[in-house]
């Protein structure tokens, strides 16, 4: 009896579970079926987006010959070993595909017209006859990550907010010609180049008579120090902590903040490419990573940043309110000048604004052309890296360098340079510029249309996935403006007459028209000092001359390891 009742239990449990196992199948069944209908939507969804992209590829309006691209990512081959090459890629097509002056590629689903003739930029790059300032944006708002960033409508450069554009824009660029233009700007630049010569001695092995630096990290280094100054009025001290990392000094707490947030602007410079991606793309695991790193980085930056802001306001308000006050008290730094824009403490007149453009600004707005004034410090220390190689590859052109120096400081090579000078340096601005028509830094420059036109002699309908590219590297060196345009020749554009009957766009380094770059004077002024402050103290010769250049590219042309040996004239104790 008791085995009977033992296995009767036993077989009751084994229904159990067996109906256990039944509901498990059956759940698992649904659960399958389901997925195979997620399964088959998406993949019905995906082959309804494919069609259509293709369709559209097909049907574009105005095809132009150049590769075809692939669903969301475009044309697959700008990645060159992992690495986004975009200078590269174009440089190819250019070569294949543009030469009647206009090709095409695709970047992340938007499709990119790129012209190599100067005549047709002018139509999207300037006003037109009746001075109708049309197609001044420079991508649509909701491109990419712009928005996810917060860039879309703050700041100058990605600003896609007409009003809020010309609002910044106004301030900014009254406050950098302040800049440009003042004694204490040279002398801030006299001061951090000796004090970049200090370090670079200081790191000379004791029996040598030269250095051995990484030029393309010293050249950063010294842009960012050189711009925060004129930025906020006070140092920034990277390039002490490059210095002490070096020279394995331990850096205080201060210094490493500091040292953060140039690292930041060089990350972000280098990554920006990520603010461009499709939205779609952005939960894409390593991606995903990516771009948190770039936010955290913009994180930071922007409460360090909104930090010197308030500091400022306080100084500022402690200042005007002081009994004895007069506006000279204020500096004339970038940050000093926006906040007391459009206020009774204004140093300027008051331009012609109307009275929504004659407030002042909020430190929200403040804070978003602040956080991009940085950034270029990376743009300035790639074009004067590329500035030192072309010359190192072309001892004449040293030789007539060394000349003007010689000429425009009559012997005294050791006296600080003045503004007065940076007239006179002829030469060092013909080789600046001269660099950047072979290998400029910004290569790419973009407007997009949100209204139909005639553009290079085709019509366009109003598009949202559309933009028109002055392809800068490829008209710069077009063989029908250029004579040799693979030489490096300065003299086209010193006293020459090559340029002289030159359509205005057959050469550009800072773009043109209502958004020309803000800080081409200032940039301008850094190089030519720059290079007439370290060819007169040092020689510079390439370790390797043999070695092309190291490129990365993003929204610029970055100088990635140009190892450079400092020489020094004269005898070092
Ligand atoms: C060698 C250094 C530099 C080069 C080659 C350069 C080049 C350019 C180019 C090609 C543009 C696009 C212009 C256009 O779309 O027509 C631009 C825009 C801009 N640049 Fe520069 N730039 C340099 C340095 C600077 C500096 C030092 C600053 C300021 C601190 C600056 C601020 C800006 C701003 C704010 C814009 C956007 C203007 C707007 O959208 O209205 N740049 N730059």
């Amino acid at each position: 009896m008791n085995f009977l009742f033992v296995t009767l239990i036993n077989i009751n449990k084994q229904i159990d579970i067996f109906k256990l196992n039944m509901d498990f199948l059956f759940i698992t069944l649904i659960n399958i079926i389901k997925q195979i209908d997620i399964f088959k939507i998406s993949l019905i969804l995906i082959c309804f987006y494919i069609f259509h992209f293709y369709y559209k590829h097909f049907t574009r309006p105005n095809p132009f010959p150049g590769p075809i691209p692939i669903p969301l990512i475009g044309n697959l081959e700008i990645l060159k070993n992992s690495n986004v090459d975009i200078d590269g890629y174009t440089h190819n097509l250019n070569k294949k595909f543009g030469h009647n002056g206009i090709f095409e590629f695709n970047m992340a689903g938007v499709r990119y017209i790129m012209i190599s003739r100067a005549e047709y930029v002018d139509r999207f790059m300037l006003p037109d006859q009746d001075n109708h300032k049309k197609h001044l944006m420079r991508t649509n708002k909701d491109r990419g990550l712009l928005d996810f960033f917060d860039f879309s409508t703050k700041g100058v450069a990605f600003n896609c907010d007409f009003n809020y554009w010309k609002f910044n824009r106004q301030i900014f660029s009254r406050a950098m010609k302040t800049a440009s233009n003042s004694n204490k700007t040279i002398k801030l630049m006299n001061n951090l180049f000796e004090e970049m010569i200090n370090y670079w001695i200081n790191l000379k092995k004791p029996d040598d008579d030269s250095t051995i630096i990484e030029a393309s990290t010293w050249m950063f280094k010294f842009s960012f120090d050189f711009l925060f100054g004129v930025l906020i009025g006070s140092p920034s001290f990277a390039m002490k902590s490059y210095y002490q990392r070096l020279k394995n000094i331990d850096i205080t707490k201060e210094i490493m903040e500091y040292e953060k947030y140039s690292n930041c602007v060089r990350n972000f410079q280098s990554d920006n490419l990520f603010v461009f991606m499709p939205n779609i793309l952005r939960h894409v695991p390593i991606i995903k990573d990516q771009i948190q790193n770039l936010v955290n980085d913009c994180d930071f930056m922007k409460n360090k940043s909104m930090e010197r802001i308030r500091k400022r306001r306080k100084e500022i308000e402690k200042i005007v309110n002081s009994s004895n006050f007069n506006k000279n008290q204020l500096g004339n730094d970038l940050l000093t000048s926006m906040i007391i824009a459009n206020t009774p403490y204004d140093i300027h007149s008051q331009l012609n604004f109307t009275s929504s453009l004659s407030r002042p600004m909020t430190d929200d707005e403040i804070l978003g052309v602040l956080f991009e004034s940085f950034m270029p410090s990376d743009t300035i220390s790639n074009t004067f890296c590329f500035v030192i190689y072309y010359i190192s590859q072309n001892p004449n052109v040293k030789i007539k360098l060394l000349e003007e120096i010689k000429t425009v400081f009559k012997g005294d090579l050791t006296r600080p340079i003045t503004l007065n000078d940076l007239n006179k340096l002829k030469y060092c601005e013909a080789i600046i510029k001269e660099t950047s028509r072979i290998r400029p830094a910004v290569p790419l420059v973009s407007r997009y249309t949100d209204h139909a036109d005639e553009i290079a002699g085709y019509s366009w309908p109003s598009t949202t996935d559309t933009l028109f590219i002055m392809y800068v590297r490829g008209i710069n060196n077009n063989p029908l403006y250029w004579k040799d345009p693979e030489k490096f020749i300065p003299e086209r554009f010193y006293e020459s007459q090559e340029i002289k009957n030159h359509h205005k766009f057959s050469f550009s380094m800072f773009g043109g028209g209502l958004r020309v770059c803000v800080g081409k004077n200032i940039s301008m002024l850094q190089m030519k000092l720059l290079l007439a402050l370290l060819y007169r103290k040092v020689d510079v010769e390439l370790v390797d001359i043999n070695a092309p250049l190291k490129i990365k590219n993003t929204t610029s042309t970055i100088c990635e390891n140009l190892d450079i040996k400092i020489i020094y004239k004269q005898p070092i104790n």
